[in-house]
């Protein structure tokens, strides 16, 4: 059973036996929020990411999921991609395709991913702007509180360096305020090219969940949630700005990924 607590600012932190039963919280998860948006504004905006937490969603597929989830509503986003061709094995967008959205009825046209024809520049303003236009016509909810899209769901991986989306450690990016979208080409983990959300985008969302899993990933857990003291204090670990302003957080994990963290280390 999943061992859940409530950290007093970085939110809800729930620990799984293994991976079998943390993937169907996760899809219980995203079925519920799925459902609440739909009642609540007709639709579902839900933002990819890549990596190991695909395959922990494929459950989605699979009844009763697949059966119950109002596919049709739902539109689609990535928090990053690559800046490879679609059909490439670095793609995000192929990633998904394969694993999950080939398998249910989300409308192609409800799936925004980027042009793989440009250059990473071009796909991030063209990525932000195709956004912005679903803002204006009201199919993504806009912020309350700044410029920003409030997507219903974003769920984020984490490397084991603590990177989330493509916003790495000590890189520019993670300073980025008045875009939506930025680029990079100078990825620290390949592929070089790639777009991203801002963090001003990723802290506007209604919820966002952060899932890591594996003892790689325990030493990043430990110093994006639990309160530091220096020198941790001083490093800028892009999951630990994963801070929504005025939406839920949830950081969905293995043990092995929670092992570090000081519920664990000092109740031993
Ligand atoms: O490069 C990326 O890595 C992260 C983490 O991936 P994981 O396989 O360690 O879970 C992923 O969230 C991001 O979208 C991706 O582009």
């Amino acid at each position: 059973m999943a061992l859940t607590w409530t950290h007093k600012d970085r939110g809800e932190i729930r620990v799984h036996e293994n991976l079998e039963e943390l993937s169907i919280d996760l899809v219980d998860y995203i079925a519920e929020i799925s459902e609440a948006s739909i009642k609540d504004h007709g639709a579902f905006c839900i933002v990819l990411s890549g990596g190991s937490l695909i395959s922990l969603m494929g459950k989605l597929t699979e009844p009763p999921y697949n059966k119950i989830v109002d596919w049709a509503k739902w539109y689609v986003f990535w928090a990053d991609e690559r800046v490879v061709a679609k059909s490439h094995d670095d793609s995000n967008y192929k990633l998904a395709k394969d694993n999950l959205l080939s398998k249910v009825n989300v409308f192609p046209r409800h799936i925004c991913s980027i042009n793989d024809t440009v250059s990473a520049e071009e796909a991030a303003t063209e990525y932000e702007f195709a956004i912005r236009q679903m803002v204006r016509t009201r199919t993504v909810t806009a912020s309350d509180n700044s410029d920003c899209p409030k997507f219903d769901l974003i769920l984020l991986g984490m490397g084991s360096d603590g990177h989330v989306a493509s916003l790495f450690p000590n890189h520019p990016a993670l300073e980025v305020k008045n875009d939506w979208v930025t680029f990079l080409t100078d990825s620290p983990k390949p592929p070089p090219e790639r777009i991203t959300f801002t963090f001003p985008v990723i802290n506007s969302a209604a919820n966002v969940v952060v899932v890591a899993t594996g003892e790689s990933k325990a030493n990043a857990i430990h110093l994006a949630i639990d309160d530091l003291t220096l020198p941790d204090r001083s490093f800028s670990l892009p999951a630990r700005l994963v801070h929504p302003s005025n939406g839920n957080l949830i950081w969905f994990m293995d043990k092995q990924a929670g092992s570090e963290l000081d519920m664990f280390k000092f109740s031993e």
